[in-house]
């Protein structure tokens, strides 16, 4: 049954309507950033306007104003998640800054030799290359456990690797690539029998579906608001209160402090200690604004509707010999599909795609690692979100057959 209305969903993007060469967008790259709404466009535009100011509460009207509604934003994105409050949620840049902060804030200050990270096959390079050199600077290791030939996360050997060296495992939530969804809280269980933290990857998690991280019980908890109806420049960080509080940040200088002498420091409160500098103010504010927009459509909705999609698109491409699709069957994956046409190079069919204005991603999506493991240089990928439809799809399929034509 359809989920949510799309051609009213539709009317909020005005982008979806740009034709090139004569075609309609159809925008297919959702993963690595989705559109943006009239009314999150307005938040951020209405807070230039009337409202600008830097924060923490300087003592003219417009900074208090500016500020309440910044502070304000990160009790919403909370409330999002299911996180108890500003405290918890730290803004930063983007997911891959929020890894950053835990992997120096924590990580250095907590790993040594003979300590052991344990990530997935599928991580993300956010993760993935941040943990190895972390691991580097402190003498730990790092291990990975595998993927299966369906692309599912190996579980068992996920927990053969867990021991009591293991100081923290960090799992990606959805596959940017392979579209596998993940059971968070059964990794988080897994890390917390050996006592160790629990950092789960909610990049293409969060804008999809409905996320509880107290239900889900990780330690630390990432995600990015260009991905969900935000703008860029916005990620953030849930982090247990304990565990943020224990933390020593990691990045100094202005906002981030509560008294300073010549030769000593201290810090100010959760989640301000994280967050140095003139914060991304406008991006915060419209963040939460996204996450009204999102709500208001209903995650269960947005994730029936994506998956739908991804369904759909796997049953169309499967019905052709040439195509290889990566990842878990129709029925049980996120709002993507990666595949590959023939031998045709994922570039040469993206370019393809992009004279008929069909907007894929083309290449490794930050995942090098995991494509070696699947022995392919890269991979096409069509990701889903609320304004896409079955006639979308079909244009894919349509516009591959012109590069079937072409290069095969
Ligand atoms: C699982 C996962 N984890 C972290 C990131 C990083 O998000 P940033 O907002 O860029 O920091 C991403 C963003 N993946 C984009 C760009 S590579 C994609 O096209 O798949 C992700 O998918």
């Amino acid at each position: 049954p359809e989920s949510l209305d799309v051609e009213r969903i539709r009317g909020d993007f005005p982008i979806l309507e740009r034709e090139f060469a004569g075609e309609q967008l159809v925008y297919l790259d959702n993963a690595a950033t989705s559109q943006t709404p009239d009314r999150v466009v307005d938040a951020i535009a209405d807070y230039y306007r009337t409202t600008n100011a830097n924060v923490h509460r300087g003592l003219h009207q417009l900074s208090q104003e500016a500020s309440i509604a910044y502070e304000d934003a990160h009790d919403r994105v909370a409330d999002f998640v299911g996180a108890d409050g500003r405290e918890e949620v730290v803004f930063g840049k983007n997911t891959t800054e929020a890894m950053n902060t835990v992997a120096y804030a924590w990580g250095l200050a907590e790993l040594g030799p003979g300590d052991e990270v344990v990530m997935t096959e599928m991580e993300h390079h956010a993760a993935l290359v941040t943990w190895q050199q972390i691991a580097k600077k402190t003498g730990a290791t790092v291990k990975y456990a595998r993927v299966d030939d369906e692309g599912y996360l190996d579980m068992d050997h996920l927990r053969e690797l867990v021991t009591d060296d293991t100081e923290m495992v960090s799992a990606v939530h959805v596959s940017n690539t392979l579209g596998t969804i993940n059971p968070a809280s059964e990794i988080a269980d897994i890390a917390h029998d050996h006592d160790a933290l629990c950092f789960i990857d909610g990049a293409q998690s969060v804008p999809h579906m409905p996320v509880d991280v107290k239900e889900m019980d990780a330690d630390f908890f990432a995600f990015s608001g260009h991905k969900m109806c935000g703008p860029t420049g916005i990620g953030v960080l849930y982090g247990k209160e304990h565990l943020l509080e224990e933390m020593q940040p990691y990045l100094y200088g202005g906002m981030m402090i509560e008294k300073v002498t010549f030769e000593e420091s201290t810090w100010h409160e959760l989640p301000w200690k994280f967050e140095a500098g003139t914060p991304p103010i406008s991006q915060g504010i419209a963040l939460a604004e996204a996450c009204d927009y999102l709500d208001e459509i209903g995650m269960e909705n947005v994730q029936r509707h994506g998956e739908a999609l991804a369904e759909y698109a796997y049953d169309r491409l499967s019905e052709f010999d040439d195509i290889t699709i990566l990842g878990p069957p129709g029925d049980d994956r996120a709002a993507l599909v990666s595949f590959n046409l023939g031998n045709v190079h994922a570039h040469d069919a993206s370019e393809i795609l992009n004279d008929f204005a069909v907007a894929v991603r083309a290449g490794d999506h930050c995942t090098q690692p995991l494509h070696d493991k699947l022995g392919i240089p890269s991979s096409t990928r069509a990701s889903f979100y609320i304004y896409n439809t079955e006639e979308e799809v079909d244009k894919l399929v349509e516009a591959l057959d012109a590069a079937r034509e072409l290069f095969a």
